[in-house]
């Protein structure tokens, strides 16, 4: 069956997904938030602020800034704006928008405030049921699939062969898929690697070596652990059941390892800066992007408020990003519990 697919979001991710997505031949009505960058893309066939050597065949694309628009036309629905620009995006659609639809995640972030998982989010606002909602995660860096460099993404949903389905849209010779039903693990690990790949940055940044960033992320990877088992409990609690995660799979590890070696990697950039001493303002004036770890960080220490888990990593990070604590000082205090 051929499906009406949907993007909403310009950025680098968006444009990284449109290009597998036209690549297999797939339309796509897309939405992007500025009309001057529509009218650029349709003159000059390519997004002008992000992955700008990525061309398109303009006769696959539809293109309106109109998020009703693109929804309303779509029976599948990428979402991949950054998680604090959600709630603002999708303010004027009716509750029933998504309605016999379904919605893939590709945002890698909470929804700030209320701190919620982006299921929990569309379940609240617009009644999305979990049969209708599917994640795209794993490593993969938007740059190099821009260079069609071999890359795997994880796609997840309680619904198996849907979310087969949907993978099949992105296979390619320079793209594999991997499917699963984890969707609120996998969802957690790309928030929280954010966190660790802040964390890498600020060790870069205040000179730390190699030796030590690999003890630094298996410490990061241990506490990621920590806090899904924790999660788990306290879910537990609620009634939900309970679901053992693959955290050797590449959604969990390899995602944690590549966003905190990769030079590509924003929240990277982002730690490496504020390691250097820069201050939080003028690494977001300075960053034409948008590192999720840094909103990622304060939710995570208000859900680990309620369920208690041992994560004095993210602790460190949430404090030098929100409290003003001194990297070195903080960095100085880590050191002595790793293992
Ligand atoms: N870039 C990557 O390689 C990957 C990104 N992701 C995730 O995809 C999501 C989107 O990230 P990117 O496309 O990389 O972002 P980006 O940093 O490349 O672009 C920022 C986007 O935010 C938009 N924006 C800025 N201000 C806005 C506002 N006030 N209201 C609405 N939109 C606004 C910009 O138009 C642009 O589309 C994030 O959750 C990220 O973690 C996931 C996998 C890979
Ligand atoms: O999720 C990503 C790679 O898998 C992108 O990470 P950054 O947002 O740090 O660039």
């Amino acid at each position: 069956m051929a499906y009406h697919i949907g993007i909403i979001g310009s950025g680098s991710w968006s444009t990284a997904l449109a290009k597998i997505l036209t690549d297999n031949n797939n339309h796509i009505h897309w939405w992007i938030r500025n009309e001057e960058t529509i009218r650029h893309m349709q003159l000059r066939h390519h997004n002008k602020h992000y992955l700008t050597s990525v061309y398109f065949d303009t006769s696959l694309l539809s293109l309106s800034s109109r998020a009703a628009d693109v929804v309303a036309a779509s029976d599948i629905v990428i979402l991949s704006v950054p998680s604090a620009f959600l709630p603002a995006v999708l303010d004027q659609l009716p509750a029933d928008a998504f309605a016999g639809k379904k919605v893939v995640s590709a945002i890698k972030g909470l929804v700030p405030v209320t701190n919620q998982l982006i299921n929990d989010y569309l379940a609240e606002r617009f009644n999305v049921s979990a049969e209708n909602y599917f994640t795209i995660t794993g490593p993969c860096h938007a740059e190099e699939v821009a260079n069609e460099k071999l890359s795997y993404l994880t796609f997840s949903g309680t619904d198996n062969d849907e979310a087969e389905a949907i993978a099949a849209l992105f296979n390619n010779s320079y793209l594999q898929t991997i499917v699963n039903t984890d969707v609120n693990g996998v969802q957690f690990a790309a928030v929280l690697k954010n966190i660790y790949a802040m964390g890498a940055g600020i060790a870069h940044g205040l000179e730390y070596g190699d030796n030590f960033l690999s003890v630094f992320i298996t410490n990061c990877f241990r506490e990621m652990q920590e806090f899904l088992e924790q999660y788990g409990k306290y879910e537990a609690g609620s009634g939900r059941e309970a679901v053992v995660h693959n955290y050797n799979a590449s959604a969990y590890l390899g995602d944690l390892l590549v966003t905190c070696y990769s030079l590509h990697s924003r929240n990277r950039t982002f730690g490496n800066m504020i390691g250097k001493g820069y201050s939080v303002k003028a690494v977001q004036l300075e960053l034409n992007m948008i590192a999720e770890g840094y909103y990622a960080s304060r939710c995570i220490a208000e859900i680990n408020g309620r369920i208690g888990a041992y994560m004095p990593i993210a602790q460190k990070i949430f404090a030098i990003l929100w409290e003003q604590l001194h990297p070195e000082e903080a960095f100085l205090e880590l050191e002595k519990g790793l293992i």
